[in-house]
């Protein structure tokens, strides 16, 4: 029979013969020294070798100007995750133009989505880069198309989807009071979002949702309301326990326990 333990391993070394492995500590710049393991021991065998744990993984859906950003940004200060928003990512493109820039912005502006090649390399490379191992990736996957190459390219799945279920009209409000100066925040872009959001989103959502792994917040309400529904989804998990920071803003700030990584 095989038995799962955990242990701490100061000193673990890779598995060369271990793909997922390799990939996870390459991919997420995983310190091997400082990391959590489970070692599956096989009385028969003998300890086979330890496998990494994967990083905190949240996706953030939800129609444009659902509340997305405005969430994760109080997701971050209470639990410290590390916030990547795709649109962003894209934007960044535009900014510095790169080889992609001109074909992101005529995309963004007529409301389409991105391929998902594109967006997931930029995903990829922020994952790389960084020393976090908690993750909330907000407004991707936006089509099965992305979560279908985030899986290719990354080999990994969320532990988290949230959605943000917002309707319509509120959603036009919020996005032409946005006023951060976006080109697709205008009435004929937005209604082209709405429907590409309804045609390519619902299935990811449907997709989760049959997995067990989708949170459906409702939107409406104060930026507070809707965080009050948000906090216990991450309260309830032990990784993120380790590392949640005392926000002094929020309702339940002191109960919260003090960052100590
Ligand atoms: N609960 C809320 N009630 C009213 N306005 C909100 C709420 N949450 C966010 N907003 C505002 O709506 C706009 C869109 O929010 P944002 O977080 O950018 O949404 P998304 O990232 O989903 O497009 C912003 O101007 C934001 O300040
Ligand atoms: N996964 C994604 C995310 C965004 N994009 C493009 C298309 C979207 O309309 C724009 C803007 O996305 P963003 O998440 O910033 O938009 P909202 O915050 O929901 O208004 O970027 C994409 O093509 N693929
Ligand atoms: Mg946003």
């Amino acid at each position: 029979m095989w038995r799962r333990v955990a242990l701490f391993s100061p000193m673990m070394k890779k598995s060369s013969s271990s793909r997922s492995l390799t990939l996870n500590q390459k991919g997420f710049g995983l310190k091997v020294g400082e990391s959590f393991a489970t070692e599956i021991i096989n009385p028969e065998e003998g300890v086979s070798p330890p496998k990494e744990k994967a990083p905190f993984i949240t996706f953030v859906l939800g129609g444009p100007g659902s509340g997305k950003g405005t969430q994760c940004e109080r997701i971050v200060e209470t639990f410290g995750l590390t916030h990547l928003s795709a649109g962003d990512l894209l934007r960044r493109e535009i900014a510095f133009n790169t080889k992609n820039g001109a074909m992101i912005l005529n995309l963004i502006k007529e409301g389409k989505i991105v391929p998902s090649e594109v967006t997931v390399k930029l995903i990829q490379k922020e994952l790389e880069s960084s020393d976090s191992r908690k993750f909330l990736i907000d407004g991707f996957p936006r089509t099965e198309e992305n979560r279908v190459a985030f899986e290719r390219i990354i080999r990994a799945d969320p532990d988290v989807v949230l959605f943000f279920d917002c309707p319509e009209e509120e959603m036009v409000k919020r996005v032409l009071n946005r006023n951060q100066g976006r080109v697709d925040d205008n009435i004929t872009t937005m209604k082209k979002r709405l429907k590409i959001f309804e045609a390519l989103n619902r299935p990811v959502i449907d997709y989760y949702e049959n997995k067990g792994k989708l949170y459906t917040i409702n939107a409406v309400g104060t930026v507070d309301d809707i965080f009050q529904q948000v906090l216990p989804i991450f309260s309830s998990f032990e990784q993120l326990k380790e590392c949640r920071h005392v926000n002094p803003k929020s309702p339940l700030g002191s109960s919260l326990v003090e960052n100590s990584s």
